[in-house]
């Protein structure tokens, strides 16, 4: 099996040709520059970069012990946190586990039940999550790089309270694990004051680039993951894409296409999977390209669709709707299962022609069919080829489009790095709420909605 993860844009053509990978050449190597010639004091957000390589040991094992802990005291975990925060580890354990992982006997699950919480506010979605881990042995992990964000704060304060009463706050205190900077912010602060056990999101690592840290690692590795061999995949996409050169670099290949579709107004990109567990891949790309890209009146709009599933829905759209999108698909190469089709005598399905394939093979052949389809109806299509869902590629999956997006944004002339857009919605929320020092903006708001 190849170590790497492969990236074809040969049905991308006629939108992209060689001659159009040779002139972005340039900007492509002044972007690698700096990224890998930065000033290793400055603060910036490169952490991520050499994080495969340069992560700390001393923590790495100290996560692995409180996975160890949480598997052997608790029939439940609950991750609290919210975008960056969680989408990498529900990812990888939805991509990597069995499909009904929390429904398992336990010594069929391979560690606790894991629910998440604090990404929304829904009222009913904490009420159901409290009905569902009652008589269960508990553990939170808070997750929170800045520690104040208002969702995975709230459902922080009330499942603690919630552990608080079931086991008292001293054995409580024994089992809240919390993920965040290593010195400020709210949740810091709370760990100190109670003896939480914490870990840390390094400064120079954004939180849509943490999946890599204790932020996705404690998660993943309670689940009975081997984070070791996710690192592994990592170092080694590390490795292969440090290189400078577009033709060597498949993350700059993929870089370079998004861009020069985006210059042919093909603004949308819809990443495609063939496989349910991928769904929250997706989610997880999503914030990825959309906080780092979606800025200055700029940025490829990124939405993703689970096939064949969505072929159903919103296929014809694909087909020959508004050409505006591309897309790229997540393709598995191989599958440990083999379920296949069986003859029967009658045949009164009509299905006998399938007998002998594998489900497998079936979706394969929908993949090829999609592809050309898509690509005769004007849709580029991008293929990643994964060699086989495990930690390894997962590792090597994460950097491949850490690697990309930054080269994506900064040709696109945006900084990669920032989301001050994200801040609208929650200065109205706060003055909407009544938060202290938000008075000003409550009396503008409460204007408007006077008009
Ligand atoms: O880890 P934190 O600081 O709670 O932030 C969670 C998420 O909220 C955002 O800051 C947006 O508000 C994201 O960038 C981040 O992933």
């Amino acid at each position: 099996m190849p170590n790497k993860i492969t990236f074809d844009y040969s049905n991308a053509v006629p939108f992209i040709n060689e001659k159009d990978m040779i002139n972005i050449e340039a900007s492509i190597h002044k972007a690698h520059e700096h990224l890998h010639k930065r000033d290793k004091n400055a603060s910036d957000a490169l952490g991520w970069v050499d994080l495969p390589e340069q992560y700390d040991r001393t923590e790495f094992k100290r996560i692995e012990k409180a996975a160890e802990k949480i598997r052997s005291d608790s029939d439940v975990l609950i991750v609290i946190g919210v975008g960056g925060s969680y989408l990498g580890s529900k990812a990888a354990i939805d991509s990597l586990s069995h499909t009904f992982r929390n429904q398992l006997k336990p010594e069929k699950r391979n560690g606790p039940e894991i629910y998440f919480a604090g990404h929304h506010f829904s009222q009913s979605y904490l009420k159901d999550l409290i009905d569902v881990i009652q008589d269960k042995e508990v553990s939170i992990n808070v997750i929170s790089k800045s520690g104040t964000t208002t969702e995975p704060a709230i459902a922080f304060r009330l499942l603690r309270d919630y552990l608080e009463k079931k086991y008292g706050r001293e054995e409580a205190a024994h089992r809240i694990y919390a993920t965040t900077d290593k010195e400020k912010g709210a949740l810091k602060h709370m760990a100190s004051l109670h003896g939480y056990e914490t870990f840390t999101v390094p400064d120079d690592v954004g939180g849509r680039y943490s999946v890599l840290t204790a932020v996705g690692l404690l998660p993943i590795a309670a689940a009975g993951l081997d984070i070791k061999r996710m690192m592994e995949g990592a170092q080694e996409a590390k490795k292969q894409l440090s290189e400078k050169s577009i033709s060597k670099n498949d993350a700059y290949q993929y870089a370079a296409c998004r861009y020069l579709l985006y210059k042919q107004h093909k603004v949308m990109e819809m990443l495609v999977n063939y496989e349910p567990k991928l769904h929250y891949v997706s989610e997880w790309w999503k914030q990825l390209f959309a906080e780092s890209e979606g800025k200055d009146g700029k940025g490829l709009f990124p939405v993703s669709a689970g096939f064949s599933t969505d072929l159903h829905s919103i296929g014809q759209y694909i087909q020959e709707g508004h050409r505006h999108m591309f897309e790229t698909v997540l393709h598995i190469e191989s599958n440990t299962e083999n379920i296949t089709v069986r003859e029967t005598e009658d045949n009164s399905d009509g299905l006998n022609y399938l007998s002998g394939k594998s489900l497998h093979d079936i979706n394969q052949k929908a993949f090829i069919g999609a592809l050309y389809a898509h690509t005769d109806g004007e849709v580029p299509n991008l293929v990643l080829s994964i060699p086989k869902l495990n930690e390894y590629y997962f590792g090597y999956l994460v950097y491949f489009f850490e690697k990309a997006c930054a080269m994506s944004g900064s040709l696109l002339g945006v900084n990669p790095f920032n989301q001050p857009g994200v801040e609208a919605y929650k200065k109205n929320m706060f003055a909407l709420l009544g938060k202290p020092g938000y008075e000003k903006e409550a009396e503008i708001l409460l204007r408007r909605t006077k008009k």
